[in-house]
């Protein structure tokens, strides 16, 4: 994102502001996102290469290293205490190869992280070596050293993500039963934050082995796996919730109610309705990409308001799942994004904190908040962000519930919806070996 706003100038960035045809700023948003998605296929801006370590006395933070790092292109500099080479020493006394864990318990490290004189550290050879007072050694090399020390400087969008809307998105990702990798299924999910897979049984029992095959379930109160129609009636497993009818849900998130919302949702339709009953699909990435441009203040206040959800249920097996306080936009440390949590049905109270309590009091605030939540609410569900499809029985859909809303159009007929939800840091333990080593500790 920061390479992107370099290369969008500011005044393009102006205009898709300033402009209130909505028309116009599609067209500029799609411009922002073709540039998002080209940045993809380039490389990342990496330092690659040490030209010299040297000792250097910090003001604040004692001895450190003075290291020179260059890309080819553009040099910098970084000074890193003492401490941190001896923190990320793989000798293996200090730590343990096999099961990739340090050993100290970081009882003593300041005590450990000193040396006697400026002969105790050498570089050359591409190797750094540290002789500490107390007689232990380190070396890195320093292909090692730098991807220890150096994070990537982009943030999220990042260029793994392909961020979509109707338009862009191009051919839908997609991949066959019959010849299925899952690195290719793992590299399409991350890229679109949904994978289609095609030709799987059309049986529950089929859709949840396969499931199965790609992560753990993610066990709810609505079950491991669960077949879900709109006659109450003839349902195992009904709950009071609008899925189990044929009425129109709108583009949402899953579990907005529970402190670890489920990370994949799973949907196979074993039998669509004789009309309607379409899925739609958002990339709320890109939603949240749109409103920061159009609308910065609501942007800020949705990434800094938490508020509440919740699911309530009365009747023979009563529940009250509740989920405190997160923002609907939820960044990471790194300012990408880690989570969107919307859904206005499953929203709780918008409890208001009195006598200068921390959250929204006074009556601008709540109006701001309710006019941002109407912002993004309108770009999520523009038609031109969606993509919309209508699940066939043989295909089954992994949708990425922290970034991709998902919603149905209302039906008529019987319709008959099987699914789960899987575990999203499973996936990713596993995916993450297929997006590339750069990108990896991206995603
Ligand atoms: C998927 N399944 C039918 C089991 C449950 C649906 C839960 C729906 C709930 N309103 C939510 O958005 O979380
Ligand atoms: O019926 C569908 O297609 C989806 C229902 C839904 O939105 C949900 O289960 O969360």
């Amino acid at each position: 994102m920061a390479l992107a706003s370099q290369i969008i100038s500011p005044s393009q960035q102006f205009l898709l502001i300033l402009r209130t045809h909505s028309l116009i700023h599609i067209c500029f948003f799609d411009l922002r996102l073709q540039m998002l998605s080209r940045l993809s296929s380039r490389s990342i801006r990496f330092f690659n290469s040490i030209s010299s370590i040297e000792l250097t006395q910090h003001p604040k933070a004692g001895t450190c290293l003075s290291v020179d790092l260059s890309n080819g292109k553009t040099d910098t500099n970084v000074q890193v205490p003492l401490i941190w080479f001896r923190d990320h020493c793989r000798s293996v006394n200090a730590y343990n190869h096999t099961t990739n864990q340090r050993k100290s318990k970081m009882l003593n490290l300041f005590e450990e992280s000193r040396i006697s004189d400026r002969s105790a550290v050498t570089y050359d050879a591409k190797q750094l070596s540290i002789n500490w007072a107390d007689g232990h050694k380190t070396v890195f090399d320093s292909a090692d050293l730098i991807k220890m020390l150096v994070k990537p400087q982009q943030k999220q969008p990042r260029d793994l993500y392909h961020l979509w809307n109707g338009s862009t998105i191009g051919p839908l990702p997609t991949v066959q039963n019959s010849s299925f990798s899952f690195p290719e299924f793992s590299q399409k999910f991350v890229q679109f934050g949904f994978v289609s897979v095609e030709g799987i049984e059309q049986t529950p029992e089929a859709t949840e082995k396969f499931a199965r095959s790609i992560a753990p379930i993610h066990d709810t109160y609505y079950g491991a796996f669960w077949t879900f129609n709109n006659k109450a009636e003839q349902q195992e497993n009904y709950h009071e919730d609008t899925a189990y009818s044929n009425e129109e849900i709108g583009p949402h998130t899953d579990g907005t109610y529970f402190p670890q919302s489920p990370g994949i949702q799973v949907f196979h339709c074993l039998r669509p309705a004789d009309r309607g009953g379409k899925t739609v699909l958002v990339d709320a990435f890109a939603a949240a990409e749109r409103l920061k441009a159009e609308n910065p203040s609501a942007y800020q206040i949705l990434t800094t308001t938490p508020i509440d959800h919740h699911y309530i249920e009365k009747g023979e097996n009563p529940l009250f799942s509740w989920a405190p306080s997160k923002p609907v936009i939820e960044l990471s440390a790194d300012g990408g994004y880690a989570q969107i949590r919307f859904n206005p049905y499953d929203r709780a109270p918008l409890r208001l904190s009195l006598n200068g309590g921390k959250g929204l009091s006074t009556p601008e605030d709540v109006t701001a908040f309710y006019e941002a939540y109407q912002a993004f609410s309108r770009i999520c569900h523009d038609p031109t962000m969606a993509v919309k499809i209508q699940l066939m029985p043989g295909t089954v859909i992994f949708i990425d519930n922290l970034r991709v809303l998902h919603a149905r159009t209302a039906f008529s007929g019987y319709r008959q919806m099987c699914g789960c939800y899987l575990s999203r840091d499973n996936l990713m333990a596993k995916a993450r070996l297929h997006v590339g080593e750069e990108t990896r500790l991206q995603v």
